[in-house]
């Protein structure tokens, strides 16, 4: 074989190879415009990382520096205008790309845009990157086990050009989180944020700057009360502002007009700056000798952090909470400001101070909140005694799928505490038990009227404190945390932010205006109570007023109240039982009947004289300043006033024996009262014809057979000139005539309501399932009941002169034996 080419072959070689280096060149000058180039289109939306997506949370990445996303994992500063919708500078950052060849060297410099219309700048060139992956440095050393998160760097701005190699502009990863969720750190990408958007379990955390927020908490520490010179002190004026209030220094305002976000408020001769400027400043005032300056507390610190580099996660930023797995009963009925509460709560992992106003729902956002945590329970109720009851009521009507019998109230000392899967509790009972209990734990905890906390030395919160150091989610609740003095609110901040204040002290000095004197430090002052509000709506509080959601409540708004009478003497006892032993037997006639159905009612009426008085101390002692009390019975009208002498609480009293000139001068003092009163009524005599509007809360101690009566005394307060909506407690005793009346009043109420007669909000038979006996004797007295009262209320007048007659005998047998 010759190994000579012919001329023809030595050409055709020739092409091939021309041709070949041709098409490589084309190749590689493809790749490098796809590089060079923001290529491919963001057409669909980016897929999930694989894992599961039941719960997630996102974290920001920030750069080292602590101001700005990471890109491309290297550190990022905004530019002077921050982050900012800007179309000019958009284009003006693509313009850089196109004229820059190298898409190694173009790393360092560009503006990258995301989502179109979001640009990070670095202010300086970054050094160019080593990584072979694209130089995310550390970043991405650490995702070794977890899946990436990888954008393109635009979004269809460049869909012409070829897409076969998309450059990733912001990569991120997936990482184990708390328990059974993962998170996501990512630099911000538009499309990115609306996938998460889209997940149900979706919750943001701005990624923290660790060694920013040592530096500014390192401020707190270094600080002591100084002795001598111009003394300054920063507090916090807004969730973004500080002011610096001190006297006239030369250096000081020349420092001051360094700062970017300086401003002075000519009013108040303040000046004030963004808490991104919180750091530099501070660095320049301890630079001036005759000047000290206290420095924000490190609680302000911590619970501000985002917002002094600027990575702050807005309050409307709260996510919604995935409540699929909890009764339908409960979430479906929920107003969109409890929904907000308990979307609240899970932000702050199930830790908070829910601090709306009386009647605004605090129970069945409390319920909600706690059944989030469902997989974690037992659960511990702690209530005023008074109301154990009602939690439990409250808990069968809003979550049905509980079984009755895991439904545990502690009534006695030698009740086991754990023995359901909600167990309720009052504060003196815990504090009675609290040794024989001291090694139960409960990881979610209700604490109502929280404010019986607010005194260290009391044995109920001896008593409550270790449980709230154990339990996972604390849920405290009261409409009047504090109602005289910061002081009070201390270990209610103690008991769901442990780490805020962890001395009391600190708190007394900052929030407290603590003098030292010379028996002591004294802690009842108040100072910064605007920081303080702030503080605690940032980290753990959330109060809304009546006004704030008036548009979402019903004028009227009923409530009711079981109480018990376990704690009854065993005379009245007997009495109350001997009482419906006698209604169950057969009678010869209707009048019988009625007698014996009055029997029970009297009965009865002495029967909650006890737990009427603890209720309404529980009120008084939550800061209810004017509200009616209306009874039936002269018995109980007395034992009230009687109490609240005892008590030294302000009243007014009207009943059958008050002179039609006197009410109008006692509804008078009652409206124009600038502290608290009562106003203890006689259902009877006291339910037309007086205004006492400037109350909104009515409780009726003792319930009545006639409904039209009960609307006509609730509308004393529900008339023109109200412009809050009204509370009506009705209180329900267990195992006494009540258990008949109430579904009497409710179903005639509904009637009423039908007609258009009554605004009743009663009409959910849920509300009151719990009163509807299955038992059928217990039925038979109900239609009793309904027979003698309904029928003919001609017989009215008869009934009351009875109950009275029986009064005054009973009266006198009591007296003597109370
Ligand atoms: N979303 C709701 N749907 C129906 N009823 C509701 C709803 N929210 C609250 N209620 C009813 O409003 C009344 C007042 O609610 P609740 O007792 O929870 O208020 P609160 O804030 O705890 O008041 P307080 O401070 O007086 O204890 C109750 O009868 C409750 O059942």
């Amino acid at each position: 074989m010759s190994n000579q080419l012919t001329a023809e072959q030595t050409r055709k070689i020739e092409e091939n190879r021309r041709k070949a280096l041709e098409r490589r060149a084309q190749r590689l000058g493809q790749i490098a415009s796809s590089n060079n180039q923001t290529s491919g289109s963001f057409s669909s939306t980016p897929e999930p990382p694989k894992a599961n997506l039941n719960t997630c949370t996102l974290i920001r990445v920030t750069s080292n520096s602590g101001s700005a996303p990471k890109l491309l994992g290297l550190p990022f500063k905004q530019d002077s205008a921050g982050l900012k919708p800007n179309a000019s500078q958009s284009n003006s950052s693509r313009e850089t790309k196109k004229t820059n060849p190298f898409p190694q060297a173009d790393r360092g410099a560009p503006a990258l845009s995301s989502g179109g219309n979001l640009v990070v700048k670095p202010r300086t060139p970054v050094p160019p990157c080593t990584n072979s992956v694209g130089g995310a440095g550390s970043f991405y050393k650490q995702a070794n086990k977890c899946p990436v998160v990888q954008l393109p760097s635009s979004s269809s701005n460049f869909s012409a050009v070829p897409a076969k190699k998309p450059a990733i502009s912001v990569r991120g990863k997936c990482l184990p989180h708390t328990e059974g969720r993962f998170r996501v750190e990512v630099g911000y990408h538009a499309e990115l944020i609306a996938v998460f958007k889209s997940i149900p379990s979706k919750n943001y955390a701005p990624a923290r700057d660790a060694a920013a927020l040592t530096a500014l908490l390192k401020l707190c520490n270094g600080w002591q009360k100084p002795g001598a010179g111009l003394q300054g002190q920063c507090v916090l004026v807004s969730p973004t502002k500080f002011e610096v209030d001190v006297s006239y220094n030369a250096d000081v305002i020349a420092a001051f007009k360094l700062m970017p976000t300086k401003n002075y408020d000519l009013k108040t001769r303040k000046w004030s700056f963004s808490l991104e400027d919180y750091r530099r400043l501070m660095d320049l005032l301890s630079k001036i000798a005759a000047v000290e300056v206290e420095p924000l507390p490190r609680a302000i610190v911590q619970a501000f952090s985002a917002r002094f580099d600027g990575t702050e996660a807005r309050s409307s930023d709260i996510p919604e909470a995935d409540l699929s797995s909890i009764d339908p009963t409960l979430t479906c009925s929920l107003m969109p400001f409890q929904r907000e509460g308990v979307n609240f709560a899970v932000s702050k992992q199930g830790r908070l101070l829910l601090a709306d106003d009386m009647g605004l729902g605090k129970t069945v956002q409390a319920i909600c909140i706690a059944a989030y945590y469902r997989s974690e329970w037992p659960l511990l109720v702690v209530a005023p005694s008074s109301v154990r009851f009602t939690w439990a009521e409250a808990f069968r009507r809003w979550l049905p799928s509980l079984s009755d019998d895991s439904i545990n109230v502690v009534v006695k000392a030698k009740d086991s505490l754990q023995s359901g899967l909600v167990n309720i509790i009052s504060y003196d009972l815990l504090s009675r038990i609290e040794k024989q209990h001291s090694g139960s734990r409960f990881s979610v905890l209700i604490m109502d009227e929280s404010h019986f906390l607010k005194n260290m030395k009391t044995a109920r919160c001896k008593a409550a404190l270790p449980l709230l150091k154990a339990a996972k989610r604390v849920i405290l609740l009261s409409g009047t945390p504090a109602m005289s003095r910061p002081s009070e609110l201390y270990t209610q901040i103690l008991a769901v932010r442990p780490l805020l204040f962890p001395r009391f002290h600190e708190f007394g000095l900052r929030y407290c205006d603590a003098k030292q004197s010379t028996w002591g430090w004294d802690y009842s002052g108040s100072s910064n109570l605007g920081e303080l509000k702030l503080l605690l709506e940032e980290s753990l509080m959330l109060r809304r007023l009546k006004s704030d959601v008036l548009a979402q409540l019903p004028a009227k708004q009923r409530k009711v109240v079981t109480v018990t009478t376990d704690s009854i003497n065993s005379r009245i006892k007997a009495a109350l039982s001997a009482a419906a032993k006698q209604l169950s037997k057969g009678h010869r006639n209707k009048k019988e009947e009625k007698e014996a159905l009055l029997v029970f009612y009297n009965h009865t009426a002495e029967a909650k004289l006890q737990a009427i008085m603890e209720y309404i101390t529980d009120m008084l002692e939550g800061g209810r300043e004017k509200f009616l009390v209306f009874a039936h019975h002269k018995l109980v009208l007395d034992h009230i006033t009687a109490e609240l002498e005892k008590k030294n609480a302000s009243y007014i009293r009207i009943d059958g024996s008050t002179p039609s000139a006197e009410r109008q001068q006692l509804c008078e003092k009652f409206q124009f009262s600038t502290n608290s009163c009562v106003a203890v009524l006689s259902i009877t005599a006291a339910n037309m014809g007086l205004t006492l509007h400037s109350a909104d809360l009515v409780i009726f101690a003792e319930l009545f057979w006639n409904p039209g009566v009960l609307i006509q005394a609730e509308d004393r307060v529900h008339r023109i000139g109200q412009t809050n909506n009204v509370n009506v407690h009705y209180l329900v005793a267990k195992g006494s005539a009540d258990d008949h009346l109430w579904p009497l009043i409710q179903e005639k109420m509904n009637v009423l309501e039908q007609v258009g007669l009554s605004e009743s909000n009663l009409s959910d038979n849920a509300v009151n399932a719990s009163f509807h006996s299955k038992d059928p004797t217990q039925r038979r007295i109900t239609e009793m009941f309904q027979r003698s009262f309904t029928e003919d209320d001609g017989d009215e007048a008869v009934l009351l002169e009875a109950a009275s007659s029986w009064e005054e005998a009973e009266n006198h047998s009591v007296k003597t034996t109370a």
